[in-house]
């Protein structure tokens, strides 16, 4: 497939440096490259109430960041911010060195797709995609010719004479998505672009975008409450909690090294087990409220001992048959609930403590974890579990 989508930069903006958008009509180049984008010191308030709180972003030219967390938590307005349509109450958006504040969503060369694609129900697919061209002055030939190469890059050339009534969910963001990319933004923003599609299309989809921006090489931010999807697609997530940035760091990072106990347990499953730690030379204990010692395998140095949060994923935990002749320190617990899910049994118990713990296992190991069966529970060799002093709910791991 060629790939039609031009970015020159020298056609992007006019000569004075007004940072007028000028769109491109040549013929397509195999790539391009994104802009960069700063976001410094962002502060934005609604009234007197902050929504967002001193978030700083750097985003690499090509990189795929998600924008991840709960409803409210601010990803809309940030991403909002970034295009222009809304404007901060302190700090500064940078886009390609260039710092943008003050500037309109096309004079910063950012396209938007939304939620619900938005398309000019009364037009035919290929006058929705020249729409945006025509509008930046494009010639009508130019303008259709190049909306057919659109069309053809995200395989909607047969679609063209449609209307967008005609078409499933997934042609409509389709038509969306190539009538954004059309004008050669420099930032491509998805705000929620899966939410209305079901889940198989959304997993096409979401195949279809990533491969097109690879292809592209352009810089795109995507607003997401959906963990897989962020975790799935992005090159780097940013976690947001309440305004403010709990975490920016790869997909496997965050997985893997929550900096936040709102990080491990909102990115994948954790049990969060409130402990004691003491360290005793290179080795640091848990210990638990019903007097259970279990160590934790983590390099030190350990710099803060004392009461601590554990978090815990389900994979990471190892289960046995109590020990008789063991000393009492082990995490007893009993199966409450186990439900198969797929190749994998997710168990749910009670330590003796009082305590929910969740657990996973492979179905074929975990034949005989039903409910009412007493088992004690370790971590799992090598398994690095994340410790959180205690009193401070939003600190580093320790
Ligand atoms: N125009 C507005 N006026 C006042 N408050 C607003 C406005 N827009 C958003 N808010 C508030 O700002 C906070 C952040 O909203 P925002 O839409 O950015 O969150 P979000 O993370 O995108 O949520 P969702 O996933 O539900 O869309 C929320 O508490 C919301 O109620």
């Amino acid at each position: 497939m060629s790939t039609p989508h031009s970015i020159d930069s020298q056609s992007r903006h006019d000569s004075a440096g007004t940072g007028t958008f000028v769109p491109s009509t040549t013929q397509a180049r195999a790539s391009q490259t994104g802009a960069a984008v700063q976001m410094r010191g962002i502060q934005h308030r609604f009234g007197t109430v902050p929504v967002i709180e001193d978030v700083a972003l750097d985003i690499a030219a090509g990189e795929l960041v998600a924008l991840l967390g709960p409803s409210g938590c601010g990803k809309s307005t940030l991403l909002r911010i970034l295009a222009g349509l809304q404007v901060q109450s302190e700090g500064e958006v940078h886009i390609g060195g260039q710092r943008v504040d003050g500037l309109a969503p096309r004079q910063r060369g950012v396209g938007i797709v939304f939620q619900n694609y938005a398309l000019f129900p009364h037009m035919t697919v290929a006058a929705n995609v020249a729409y945006g061209l025509e509008a930046n002055g494009v010639a009508r030939r130019d303008a259709a010719h190049k909306a057919l190469q659109m069309l053809e890059m995200v395989r909607m050339e047969a679609f063209a004479k449609r209307y967008p009534r005609e078409l499933s969910g997934g042609q409509q963001q389709r038509v969306a998505l190539a009538r954004t990319l059309a004008v050669e933004p420099r930032i491509l923003l998805l705000d929620e672009p899966f939410a209305a599609l079901d889940k198989n299309l959304r997993l096409d989809m979401q195949i279809e975008i990533r491969r097109l921006q690879r292809e592209l090489n352009i810089t795109t931010v995507m607003v997401t409450h959906d963990q897989e999807e962020a975790m799935s697609m992005a090159d780097r997530v940013a976690v947001l909690n309440r305004g403010r940035l709990e975490q920016y760091d790869s997909a496997v990072a965050i997985y893997d090294q929550p900096a936040t106990p709102f990080v491990a347990t909102f990115v994948g499953t954790a049990n969060l087990l409130p402990v004691t730690l003491r360290v005793h030379g290179s080795q640091c204990l848990a210990n638990f409220d019903d007097g259970a010692v279990l160590a934790v395998a983590q390099p030190g140095p350990w710099r803060d001992a004392g009461a601590a949060l554990l978090a815990v994923r389900p994979e990471q935990w190892a289960w046995q048959l109590p020990q008789p002749g063991a000393s009492a320190r082990q995490l007893l617990a009993t199966v409450q609930l186990a439900m198969p899910i797929g190749p994998t049994l997710v168990v749910d118990l009670q330590t003796d403590a009082g305590q929910t713990v969740k657990i996973s296992v492979p179905r074929a190991e975990g034949a005989d974890l039903r409910p009412g069966l007493r088992v004690a529970l370790d971590f799992k060799s090598g398994a690095r579990v994340r410790t959180f002093k205690a009193a401070q709910p939003s600190n580093a791991g320790v």
